[in-house]
């Protein structure tokens, strides 16, 4: 996988896009801040206590008393410290957690409302790891990283003025140190922003490979491919693993300056302090207070590497996560909607062009921002950009209310397209949609949703129970009309199969439920378009996966059920087309012909081509001409 650009972004522009989020939680990470700057404060007072006792040691003597007396402000202080960090934590940990909620909250709804287009660009590792891994670490930057990062400059800038008041010659050396620590800090950050970034998007390109895999583990497995796929993923865990060793050592490099750096200092003015106290130019006290003042200033000296590498890895998860919120969806509701009170299902395509990959199609853009800006994943593949594509090339087609209308053409010729078109998956690049002769994109989209359902050949079930699963997008959700659109649904379907699974219908199904098998699996899903009781239904060959006997059944009540709403079916095999009143043939990108079964039999070559090559005996997907023992029991005990 392929090398990522770094963010162009200013640091502190980046940084300022958090400032709305923050604000709310402003208040607890300033008084987090002040505690913290307290608790660093009162450690640099011990030194000081340190000067006097040891002054007056040397001095005059001092009374035992009063060493107890110094012993006791150093412990006060000590304990007055470790209360104040304990504080900070306090103030800062609980409402930094809360922003992370907030903000994953955010991405994912925003990512409910990104079109399909945005979805089919982004690898969903990327989006896992954007909205996992970025967000926590923005947390601990928050709760950690930049209290620190502002406690160490505050504690080095406070520790730098108190030096200079000990011994100014001393102090000097110290400073002399800190001017290669600049010059190579730029570098650092430099080197260290791009390895960070390259290691973010690499990080979610292991991700999308991981859920690729984990999904597709039975064809891997299946055909033996296994290896190969451990052989990528190696790779690719190969190449985060350079990038963050490459990281590592910046850092690395970077925190051997700033301790070695300080340290040589600490050695010349060790002897240069040593002359100036022989000379009687300085005291021992303000001497050991020096040392003292300057092992405290070299603490966070040296944890710089640590917190400049965080705060340059916040910036990136920053970028990473406004890249995804900047996206904007071009498939929105109308400024103006209109509304159809008595919908009567009237679906015609009016000249519907489509390509997919069309800017258009994508996202529109951001605030001031260029229309790719958000809509683009970050290039971490050497793939070139895909280049748009007409496949739909002037569709015109009408379909009455109630009437169901088979699309039949060749593979590829365009009829899922088509389908995702009608619910507003894709917007068209040119032509309209109209149901009841209103362009669907008038339509407000909850309205348009509700007014057309589809079911995918690749059905997709949801982690809760059937009924929740066939209710998705039922008028009612509860109650005894709920319960009978459900019965009617599963029973149109052919899905009573589902009363005998272990829980009845309260029965978890989805990736963490019980398996079902693909036509188990279509089932549900035809009772779930149907459970939505559209006005317009759009079913993308939806019986592939059954057997003789249940689509047999199953095309019996559902061509009674399709008598009252408007279909558009895709069809693959010539039982599908018979529940069609009429065939629509598409063809390259275009409705080549429409009418009954037998007209297009008898006047088009290509339709006699394509139904001579649907195949004759159904799929079998499920079983083996034997009856499905589920379907059978529920059968007998209905
Ligand atoms: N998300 C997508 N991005 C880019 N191109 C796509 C996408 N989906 C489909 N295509 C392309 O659009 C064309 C039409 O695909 P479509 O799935 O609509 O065909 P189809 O007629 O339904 O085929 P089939 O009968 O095999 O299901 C194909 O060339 C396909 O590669």
């Amino acid at each position: 996988m392929p090398q990522t650009q770094p963010g162009s972004t200013p640091y502190w522009a980046s940084i300022a896009r958090l400032g709305p989020l923050v604000r709310p939680i402003v208040p607890r990470l300033l008084m987090g801040l002040v505690v913290a700057l307290a608790a660093s404060a009162l450690a640099l007072a011990v030194p000081q206590v340190l000067r006097l006792v040891i002054d007056d040691l040397a001095g005059s003597g001092t009374q035992p008393s009063a060493v107890w007396g110094a012993a006791g402000v150093v412990l006060l202080l000590g304990v007055l410290e470790a209360s104040m960090i304990y504080l900070r934590r306090v103030l800062v940990i609980e409402p930094s957690i809360t922003l992370e909620r907030q903000m994953r909250v955010a991405l994912y709804d925003h990512l409910q409302d990104l079109p399909v287009a945005f979805h089919d660009r982004w690898g969903s590792g990327q989006l896992l790891s954007r909205s996992i891994a970025d967000l926590s670490f923005l947390r601990r930057w928050l709760a950690f990283g930049a209290i620190f990062l502002v406690v160490s400059v505050s504690t080095v800038a406070l520790g730098v003025v108190l030096l200079f008041t000990l011994a100014w010659q001393l102090a000097l050396i110290f400073l002399a140190a800190a001017l290669p620590i600049m010059v190579y800090g730029a570098i650092f950050r430099r080197r260290f922003s791009r390895a960070t970034r390259r290691s973010q998007d690499q990080a979610g390109d292991l991700a999308t490979t991981v859920e690729e895999s984990v999904h597709g583990i039975r064809v891997l497995k299946a055909f033996g491919r296994s290896r190969e796929a451990l052989e990528g993923f190696t790779e690719q865990a190969q190449q985060l693993r350079e990038t963050e060793v490459a990281k590592s050592r910046h850092q690395a490099i970077f925190s051997l300056v700033v301790t070695l750096l300080p340290e040589l200092a600490l050695g010349v003015g060790l002897m240069v302090g040593l002359w100036l106290a022989a000379t009687g130019q300085l005291s021992i006290g303000s001497l050991a207070a020096f040392f003292a003042t300057a092992a405290a200033v070299a603490q966070p000296v040296e944890a710089s590497g640590m917190l400049v590498g965080m705060a340059l890895t916040a910036k990136t998860a920053v970028d990473r996560h406004f890249e995804v919120m900047d996206a904007r969806s071009a498939i929105t509701d109308p400024a103006a909607p209109r509304h159809l009170a008595q919908p009567r299902g009237a679906l015609a395509f009016r000249d519907v062009r489509f390509a997919f990959n069309a800017p258009e199609a994508a996202a529109a853009p951001g605030p001031g921002r260029a229309a790719h800006d958000g809509a683009r994943p970050p290039r971490t593949g050497s793939a070139p950009e895909p280049v748009p594509r007409e496949v739909l090339r002037g569709v015109t087609l009408a379909i009455r209310p109630g009437e169901t209308m088979a699309l039949v053409g060749a593979t590829g010729s365009g009829k899922s397209t088509l389908l995702q078109l009608v619910p507003r998956l894709y917007d068209v690049t040119g032509g309209a949609v109209e149901i009841d002769g209103v362009d669907i994109r008038q339509l407000p989209l909850a309205e348009l949703r509700r007014l057309v359902a589809v079911a995918f050949e690749d059905t997709t079930l949801f982690s809760s129970s059937v009924r929740e699963n066939v209710l998705l997008g039922a008028p009612v959700e509860d109650g005894p009309e709920a319960q009978s659109l459900l019965e009617e649904a599963l029973d149109v379907a052919q899905a009573q199969f589902a009363h005998s699974l272990p829980d009845g219908l309260g029965t978890r199904i989805g990736e963490e439920g019980l398996s079902l098998s693909g036509g188990q699996r279509q089932r549900i899903a035809l009772a779930r378009a149907i459970a939505a009781r559209p006005a317009v239904l759009v079913l993308d060959d939806p019986l592939s996966a059954l057997d003789v006997a249940t689509e047999e059944r199953v095309s019996a009540r559902l061509g009674e059920a399709l008598a009252r709403t408007t279909t558009l079916i895709v069809a693959h095999r010539p039982s599908t087309v018979a529940l069609a009143d009429r065939v629509a043939l598409l063809r390259h990108g275009v409705v080549e012909d429409v009418g009954t079964h037998a007209e297009l039999l008898e006047r088009s070559e290509h339709y006699r081509w394509i139904i001579a090559s649907l195949p004759e005996e159904p799929r079998d997907l499920d079983r083996d001409h034997e009856p499905d023992l589920d379907d059978v029991l529920s059968e007998e005990a209905g």
